[in-house]
């Protein structure tokens, strides 16, 4: 059947089927039954960094020895006559899905080789999406909901469940980035108060002067340059709803009295007022900082800080959750693709020095390097993009752990696989259909190399 005959019963020529094979995401590759290479698609940009041009008319084993992908795929499919699916490594990194389909003439013989090749870390990053994202009140934006593999943090997610169907003021503790704000919120959806207000009001980002007015209002004529009737106070616009008090630590302690007043008796007096105003809200406060050491040296309440702490929750810094790691960078990787409108890939390498590295600024930090690195990398993020604090980190770790023979070699590399397939898959039975080999010898595997990331 010539092209003639098919495009006659077709609607369009042969430049919009051409345009239409370059539109697809997955990769088409075509050889003739001189393993000649007779047609490729664009995706070969992304997924090789070649461009056409460079492609058409080599012999597929030139780019094969050349290290473009990895393994090859041709000679069994010539040999078998069959279709093969197996999984590739590209020179940059990509992870891809090929399948080839061989074309065979009349005397059996390969005419033609139809390969398509898929990128897996798409569907790695729905899967991580589906598989982790708690949902908080996903609405809008299913990132809202608080993702983790850990045991540490289901732990305090459940626990904040349970907190939140109570009205008891909150206190949340955790190192900067860790999520605070997210959790917050994720309590307040999760009580009777969710249909009422949530408002977050950042101690430290307000000037001490202005915190009192601002939170508590004042009535007409309070002070000069006030508004003459008087001004309503965050406190109140929160009624029958949850005021998130982020930095505690920050609130000046004049101040501090007041608010516990709201705590303990649910009212409070305008400035410039005398009469106490009641009102219905619920407190969460959350804090950085060391708010015991604080009473200590009288920067903070002591009555306000137990009052406080009456229930408190431990947020687990991100380099104690090492297996959050890879999943919560598909999740922003697919966040940022989507905001930014590309398809940015990540290479195998640069997650695992990713996973490395110490995240002193936990899952933000995280979360504006994937940003950063999605504006600034090419189609495949690589280890050369890292920031130079993750790459200096990173690379010490491989040195540390070079092999010097070709079985230290082969048992790392086994480490690794059984590792990386565990981080994501959390089970022996799903590591065993990831790595192709029995559950038994997953279980065993996993024993034997992830005992520091299985949960304790
Ligand atoms: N488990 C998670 N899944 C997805 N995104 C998360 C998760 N935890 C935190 N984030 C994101 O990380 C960023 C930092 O979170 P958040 O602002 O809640 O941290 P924080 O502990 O309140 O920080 P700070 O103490 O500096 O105020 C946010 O953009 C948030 O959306």
């Amino acid at each position: 059947m010539g092209m003639s005959s098919l495009t006659n019963n077709l609607d369009f020529d042969l430049d919009t089927l051409v345009k239409i094979l370059d539109y697809s995401s997955d990769e088409i590759f075509v050889l003739d039954k001189n393993m000649k290479i007779i047609y490729v698609n664009d995706a070969c940009k992304k997924h090789y960094g070649l461009n056409k041009e460079d492609v058409l008319g080599k012999k597929s084993v030139e780019l094969v020895e050349s290290g473009y992908w990895t393994p090859s795929i041709f000679p069994e499919v010539f040999n078998k006559k069959e279709p093969i699916t197996i999984k590739q490594t590209t020179i940059l990194g990509a992870e891809l899905l090929t399948s080839a389909v061989p074309i065979l003439n009349d005397e059996n013989e390969v005419e033609l080789v139809v390969t398509t090749a898929r990128e897996m870390q798409s569907y790695k990053m729905l899967k991580a999406k589906e598989e982790n994202a708690i949902a908080a009140d996903q609405g809008e934006d299913p990132f809202a909901g608080i993702m983790t593999n850990n045991e540490k943090m289901k732990n305090v997610l459940k626990f904040a469940q349970k907190v939140a169907a109570a009205n008891s003021t909150i206190l949340i503790l955790g190192e900067s980035g860790t999520g605070k704000s997210v959790l917050a919120q994720y309590i307040h959806e999760n009580s009777k108060r969710k249909n009422g207000p949530f408002l977050t009001i950042n101690c430290a980002a307000i000037p001490a002067e202005l915190m009192e007015s601002e939170l508590f209002g004042y009535t007409g004529g309070a002070f000069t340059n006030a508004n003459k009737t008087g001004k309503k106070g965050l406190i109140e616009s929160v009624e029958g709803g949850t005021l998130f008090l982020d930095e505690i630590g920050d609130m000046p302690l004049p101040l501090q009295a007041k608010m516990l007043q709201v705590i303990q008796e649910k009212k409070f007096i305008p400035i410039g007022g005398v009469k106490e105003k009641k009102v219905d809200i619920r407190i969460i406060a959350a804090t950085n900082k060391n708010l015991a050491e604080m009473v200590e040296n009288k920067t903070f309440r002591e009555d306000l800080y137990y009052r406080l702490n009456v229930v408190d929750i431990k947020m687990v810094p991100l380099r104690e959750r090492v297996e959050d790691i890879i999943p919560l960078t598909y999740n922003f990787l697919y966040k940022f693709n989507r905001i930014y409108e590309v398809n940015k890939l990540i290479s195998e390498d640069c997650l695992e020095w990713l996973s490395y590295f110490s995240w002193p600024g936990n899952v933000r930090q995280l979360e504006n390097l994937i940003e950063k690195l999605v504006i600034t990398s090419g189609d495949v993020i690589g280890i050369d993009d890292l920031p130079e604090g993750i790459y200096t980190h990173g690379k010490r770790q491989i040195e540390k752990t070079a092999p010097s023979s070709l079985n230290e070699a082969i048992d790392q590399a086994k480490k690794e696989m059984v590792r990386n397939s565990y981080k994501m898959n959390r089970s022996s039975r799903k590591v065993a259909a990831d790595l192709q080999i029995s559950q038994t010898q997953a279980a065993k595997l996993i024993r034997e190399y992830c005992q520091d990331l299985q949960d304790k």
